[in-house]
């Protein structure tokens, strides 16, 4: 069934208005996005429920009982936050959700997940209008701080009683645009971890030569991961490894010297450096490989270097295996999607790893199987990028794919016991 001009005119509009919310961190505005959405989901129908496991960090959680609610229930999720924009750096700003005349909706959010909400929100809304009824319970979750590691958000949402009495089955979460005609799925997402090393050495004039200062000492640390960094790389640019497929360390800050109001001291070198690493590890990887290289290579105590390597969320699941959704016929789920995603008219690319990390990685830690996915095909990839956007077109035509994902993972007769 197509839409009139008059139905996308107004999905784009109401697309359009979840994006000029102000997501952006340090101060999302998330009672104006919760407040948005509750007002989509009552004209819609859905039962709604906001939790706030942290004050000032609502999580809207919204409903569609099934015929048989005592069968597990599909989950939808989608962040409500978005990592900042600079907007010197934009074409148009950043959360005005200006639609030029290709049809290109820019703003920060646009791929980086506003665009899945609404479209969850409209494909529910097509299907109630058009008297479907869905077997399984279908609940969309509306989460807070995933951008910031999601400690405040998902981590303590699946650890809930109100999650656990959702009964969830299968989850579909946030995945990447594709520049092809192919989608995008991903069965596991990178383990995010943060290293932080420093150096001290003792300070001396500017023009010394003397060894083991803090700044050498750090430019050591700093050599020796840019030799490992290539060598992950050079898997990838040999084509033996996909970008996610190998440990990426990048390095995100350095920090040493004396600040002055117009500078810094030019004269001095200084006794205490440090830089900041977003390190990515494969979900199969241990860190015990990259712990073993710090101690010996990149800071060891015999350089007086000291560092703090700290994990964002879990590796394991509550079973004690890797956190990753099977994508064969030991997970009924699999064939369900991918069969909703070729009735929608859809192509679908061989199952990735997420290189970057979502919310996705909590639910699995439940060990709920949870594929990632935002239908945006011949789309560049500019999640956290300057001018994000997306086409109207492809917002328009993930909303007919998630119908097609919705009704059929949510009539899904099992006899497997899922
Ligand atoms: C560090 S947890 C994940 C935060 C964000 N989604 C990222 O991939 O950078
Ligand atoms: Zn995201
Ligand atoms: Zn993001």
């Amino acid at each position: 069934i197509g839409f009139s001009l008059e139905d996308e005119k107004a999905q784009i509009d109401r697309f359009q208005q979840y994006l000029r919310i102000q997501t952006a961190h340090p101060n999302p505005d998330y009672a104006g996005a919760v407040s948005f959405l509750s007002s989509q989901a009552r004209s819609i129908g859905l039962k709604i429920l906001t939790l706030e496991f942290t004050p000032g960090k609502p999580l809207l959680l919204l409903s569609w009982a099934g015929t048989d609610p005592s069968l597990p229930s599909i989950l939808l999720n989608s962040h409500l936050d978005s990592v900042p924009a600079d907007s010197s750096h934009w074409i148009h700003p950043p959360f005005s959700a200006y639609r030029d005349s290709d049809g290109r909706i820019f703003a920060r959010g646009a791929q980086d997940d506003k665009s899945i909400a609404i479209q969850y929100l409209e494909a529910l809304r097509n299907l109630k209008g058009r008297g479907f009824s869905p077997l399984r319970s279908i609940h969309v979750s509306l989460v807070p701080d995933e951008e910031i590691g999601g400690a405040d958000g998902n981590e303590k949402f699946v650890a809930s009683q109100e999650f656990r009495m959702l009964n969830v089955g299968f989850v579909l979460d946030e995945g990447q645009a594709s520049p092809t005609d192919e989608f995008r799925v991903f069965y596991a997402d990178r383990l995010p971890w943060s290293l932080i090393v420093n150096a001290v050495g003792a300070p001396g004039h500017g023009s010394k030569m003397y060894d083991g200062s803090a700044a050498e000492n750090l430019m050591e640390c700093v050599e020796a991961i840019v030799r490992f960094r290539d060598s992950q790389f050079d898997l990838v640019k040999a084509g033996i490894r996909a970008g996610s497929e190998v440990i990426s360390v990048n390095p995100v800050y350095l920090k040493a010297g004396t600040p002055t109001p117009t500078g810094f001291v030019m004269n001095v070198q200084p006794s205490e450096a440090e830089a900041g690493f977003d390190v990515r590890l494969p979900p199969t990887e241990s860190i015990d490989v990259l712990r073993k290289r710090i101690n010996e290579e990149w800071a060891p105590i015999s350089r007086n270097m000291t560092y703090q390597l700290t994990q964002k969320g879990p590796s394991r699941d509550v079973t004690g295996r890797p956190l990753v959704t099977p994508t064969n016929a030991s997970n009924p789920w699999w064939s369900v999607f991918k069969q909703a995603i070729s009735a929608s008219g859809g192509k679908l690319g061989k199952p990735e790893i997420l290189s970057s990390t979502t919310d996705a990685r909590f639910m699995r830690q439940m060990g709920i199987p949870t594929l990632g996915f935002s239908p945006m095909a011949n789309t560049p990839v500019l999640l956290h990028d300057h001018n994000e956007f997306l086409k109207d077109t492809v917002f328009l035509n993930g909303i007919k794919v998630y119908e097609n994902l919705i009704s059929a993972l949510s009539s899904f007769h099992s006899d497997v016991g899922v």
